[in-house]
């Protein structure tokens, strides 16, 4: 009996077929990409796509089944290929260990596939995906998880809404003067570690952190300059290390003189408890007898004095790293060398772990095992191999749906996992929903165009096509990610190439009508890279672009039930429904809240992540 006898006819026949002859690309190959693209090659998808950029780590083998430990440090992408391609041969299967925003992705590359799988797991590559299948006018098959929680949702452009139509909470961020000033919960202290002793000691800089806010630093202005002095004397410490002051240094200066600068703030231990210097020597006599293996002790709540161990230990092992860095990089002044934190780093773990335990002494927070911190200062809940392996069989069942001729749009469903107490089943799913008409990225007006980057000035698009082709007057703007490059007031980019700009074929331009009178909707363009004959245009629109007129403003979402509706007749997902990737991350502790974004609430009160 031939391996897909049985599929075949499960399927029926015509559905088989069109599957043997469907091309698809899967973006990411983590938990659940490995789950899917088993389910992908076993139904017989006959041409499979992975893009991912990352190489396997030892933490990802409990439930990424195509990984095992003789491929860490290789391709994801590669390695799956490998393993996938063994259940059956008769498929074909690419790989690509690059990250999908990279230009050779372009629109044109996205357009040669039927479907597309989002297996990611952030918010920037998912949102950077969804955009380049509207402008491919492919559909999109979106699954996520976190924990318990999982969805799987089918973009359709013009048909479903796409993953911008729900406004997206923005990750979490503290001010800068609750992180270095007044901490109060266990993550202040750990994000203090992380992003500002580990940074400025073997990194770059916290002002590059994303998780610290600066909105406030206006208000708070000379203690911000207090903070900045603080920070540039630590930054001279790096100096010191390889040396035997280093450790006493570097704990004096964070742990004891600065935090009596902090002790005379008298205001701001009013309400509060003043914080409690800590003495090097001191904890050197106390701590005779601890060994340094107790950084292995990842469960349990280390002691002060266990703390301090680690904290030395691990500052040992950073500088010898360091110095090595510094010793190969020596005479390449170009790149300075630097270390990063990274959760499933030993050593950066350890660092951050101590700091961030030594510092909720000193602020009388409680302390947080290795394991705990290793969660919040990698900002992850554990992943469920079960979640996984569930939104990868949804998503394979939706595309069963559109694959079919005619396809079954009409049956097409956004599906959820849940584990509310009250929630009867473990999936909810409704119908696809219609596009929100306000949406900054599908309900615009779309348009590609004819690119020759050896020699295209933003003047070309501006004056050649905005202009002279679609009829913009002078009151509009235009706009990449990084924010606004043409308006009436800024025309000093017109002259310079667009690959001075940093535009490339990956790149979406914003254009933005201003006109006080029926302004026309946002127009996104795209680019399709092509040498041109010199004796014509460097950019060239190739079909003719309708860009109809902006909706009336926008209503006030109603915040009484937590739904932003638009449409009158259905509901639309919240942000926990709609994007649990970003909504729903949660400790061990964790808590789901019904509606809104999701809390952690732990021993210290309620915190919010992204
Ligand atoms: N821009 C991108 N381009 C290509 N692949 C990406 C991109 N962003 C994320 N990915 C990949 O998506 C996958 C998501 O899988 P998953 O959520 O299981 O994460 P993980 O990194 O494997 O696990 P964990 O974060 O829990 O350690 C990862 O393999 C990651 O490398
Ligand atoms: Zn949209």
């Amino acid at each position: 009996m031939g391996r897909d006898k049985l599929t075949r006819q499960s399927l029926g026949g015509s559905l088989y077929n069109r599957i043997n002859e469907a091309k698809v690309l899967m973006v990411g190959a983590g938990g659940i990409g490995c789950e899917l693209l088993k389910n992908l090659v076993l139904t017989g998808f006959g041409e499979t796509h992975i893009v991912d950029l990352d190489t396997i780590d030892l933490s990802n083998l409990n439930r990424q089944f195509l990984f095992r430990h003789e491929h860490i440090k290789k391709s994801k992408a590669l390695v799956a290929k490998e393993s996938a391609s063994r259940f059956n041969p008769a498929v074909k299967i690419v790989a690509h260990h690059a990250n999908i925003k990279d230009p050779q992705f372009d629109v044109e590359w996205f357009k040669s596939f039927d479907l597309v799988f989002n297996a990611l797991d952030n918010l920037e590559a998912r949102r950077h995906v969804n955009r380049m299948c509207l402008a491919a006018d492919r559909i999109l098959l979106d699954a996520g998880t976190t924990g318990w929680q999982g969805s799987v949702t089918v973009i359709k452009k013009g048909v479903s809404q796409c993953y911008d139509c729900n406004p997206k909470e923005a990750p979490k961020s503290f001010p800068v003067c609750t992180i270095r000033t007044t901490p109060s919960q266990p993550i202040h202290c750990i994000i203090w570690a992380k992003s500002y002793l580990f940074t400025e000691i073997f990194g770059t800089s916290e002002d590059d952190a994303p998780e610290l806010d600066h909105s406030e630093d206006q208000e708070n202005a000379s203690e911000i300059e207090k903070l900045r002095k603080e920070s540039q004397a630590l930054k001279k410490i790096r100096e010191l290390i390889g040396k035997e002051t280093f450790k006493k240094s570097v704990f004096d200066k964070v742990f004891h003189e600065d935090i009596d600068r902090l002790r005379s703030m008298e205001d701001a231990w009013k309400t509060r408890k003043a914080p409690e210097p800590l003495q090097y020597d001191k904890l050197v006599a106390e701590t005779t007898g601890i060994a340094s293996s107790v950084a292995q002790s990842d469960q349990k709540e280390w002691t002060l004095q266990e703390s301090f161990v680690v904290f030395n230990d691990s500052l040992d092992r950073l500088g010898k790293r360091f110095q090595d860095l510094k010793e190969t990089s020596n005479g390449n002044s170009s790149t300075p060398p630097i270390l990063t934190f990274d959760k499933d780093d030993e050593d950066t773990l350890d660092f951050v772990a101590a700091s961030a335990n030594l510092r909720s002494h000193i602020f009388s927070i409680d302390s947080k095992s290795k394991f705990d911190i290793k969660q919040m200062a990698g900002n992850i809940i554990p992943a469920i191999a079960t979640t996984n392996a569930i939104v990868a069989g949804i998503v394979v069942l939706e595309a069963f749906k559109i694959l079919r001729d005619p396809p079954e749009f009409d049956k097409a469903r956004s599906v959820f996992l849940t584990r509310l107490s009250n929630s009867p089943g473990v999936t909810a799913s409704e119908s696809l929903l219609p596009p929100n008409p306000y949406c900054p990225t599908c309900s615009v007006a779309q348009a590609q165009l004819v690119t020759d980057f050896t020699r295209a000035k933003l003047k070309d698009i501006v004056e050649g096509v905005l202009k002279a082709k679609l009829n913009y007057s002078e009151d509009f703007s235009v706009s990449t990610e990084a924010g606004v490059i043409f308006e009436p007031d800024l025309e000093d980019n017109l002259e310079k190439k667009l690959s001075e700009l940093s535009i490339g074929k990956e790149t979406f331009l914003t254009v933005r009508d201003e006109a006080d009178d029926c302004p026309r909707t946002n127009l996104i363009l795209s680019m399709i890279e092509k040498s041109l004959p010199a004796d014509e245009g460097a950019v060239q629109l190739p079909e003719a672009v309708v860009i109809p007129q902006r909706p009336q403003a926008k209503p006030e979402p109603s915040m009484s039930n937590g739904s932003n509706a638009t449409n009158g007749t259905k509901r639309k997902r919240d942000a926990t429904e709609a994007d649990l990737e970003d909504a729903g991350k949660m400790s061990k502790k964790g808590k789901v809240q019904e509606s809104g974004p999701i809390t952690i609430e732990d021993d210290d009160g309620a915190i919010l992540l992204d």
